[in-house]
């Protein structure tokens, strides 16, 4: 199995809003961060794969399994942090452990109370008691403690304070140093995806706009910020997209090192997966 997930063709349409015959994968042993905009579509293609709504067309594979047929044995090996709160309100946070070990067969009990403990969640307050944050944690918990291989986080990490996310951040590292282990994490903070993404998928208005490693963002990416007539002198083909300011040009690049081979003074900026984004969706596109 190379791809922990393989999403092929998939297709909603909504009133106002169509996620427009998306594909991608995740491959194992890999963490893959989705981006766009609000609205772009993350949640309703997370939504499919977990077979929360009905795609109108499309295939979905996880774990080598299909989505639907065999849901109920990839929830056994898939852990899910959603932006919602899901877990039982008026439980008590160790009730938790009682009711999944019924429903994971490979529950750990000990792995989750030392989750409680490391993430500071006293075993002896109710779910609905907890902050948002503490909230986000018990799931990360919950996730984490029925050895899953891969992890679906939605929008999980936004609650978290920075020390906290910082943890989480480097929990996931760890998780997937096991090769079998992958990660599909959705997030607004692209920061976080500077710091641990192996690969971007960008998505826009219900579109995959590009997918891409980091090694090739950090490679080949770059901010170049020019006068209009050394912009003008540039040939399409050494950027991407462009965005015309008063008096000067910010250019997104991506071969970065031919274009520093030609002009041996030109400053390059670092492109962050912010800056990228940004191009794509204020920029001119080539
Ligand atoms: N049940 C629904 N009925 C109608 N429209 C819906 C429904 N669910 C989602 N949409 C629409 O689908 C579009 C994509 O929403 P989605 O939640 O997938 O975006 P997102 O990329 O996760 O955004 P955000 O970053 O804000 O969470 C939006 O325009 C939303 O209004």
């Amino acid at each position: 199995m190379e791809n922990t997930l393989t999403v092929s063709h998939l297709t909603k349409t909504y009133k106002d809003f169509t996620l427009d015959d998306v594909s991608f994968q995740v491959p194992r042993g890999s963490i893959c961060g989705l981006i766009g905009e609000n609205g772009a579509g993350k949640t309703t293609a997370i939504s499919a794969m977990l077979n929360i709504i009905t795609p109108d067309s499309g295939d979905i594979r996880i774990l080598d399994m299909d989505y639907r047929e065999d849901e109920k044995k990839i929830k056994q090996r898939v852990g899910v942090v959603l932006d919602e709160l899901n877990q039982i309100p008026h439980l008590y946070c160790k009730d938790i452990d009682t009711i999944m070990k019924k429903i994971y067969s490979s529950w750990d009990s000990r792995l989750f109370f030392q989750y409680l403990e490391k993430f500071k969640l006293p075993q002896k307050k109710k779910v609905k008691e907890l902050s948002k944050g503490m909230n986000v944690k018990l799931n990360f918990a919950v996730a984490l403690s029925h050895n899953a291989e891969f992890l679906i986080l939605d929008e999980a990490t936004s609650g978290l304070d920075p020390v906290m996310r910082d943890d989480i951040l480097q929990l996931l590292q760890e998780f997937v140093l096991d090769e079998n282990h992958s990660v599909l994490l959705s997030t607004h903070i692209t920061s976080d995806l500077d710091k641990i993404a192996d690969y971007i998928i960008f998505m826009h208005e219900g579109n995959i706009q590009f997918i891409k490693s980091k090694e090739d963002i950090e490679n080949n990416y770059g901010v170049l910020q020019c006068r209009n007539d050394f912009f003008e002198a540039l040939s399409p083909d050494d950027y991407c997209a462009y965005i015309k300011e008063e008096y000067s040009v910010k250019v997104l690049v991506h071969h970065k090192q031919e274009l520093l081979r030609h002009f041996q003074d030109l400053v390059i900026e670092r492109a962050s997966i912010e800056d990228i984004m940004l191009f794509y969706i204020k920029g001119v596109i080539i």
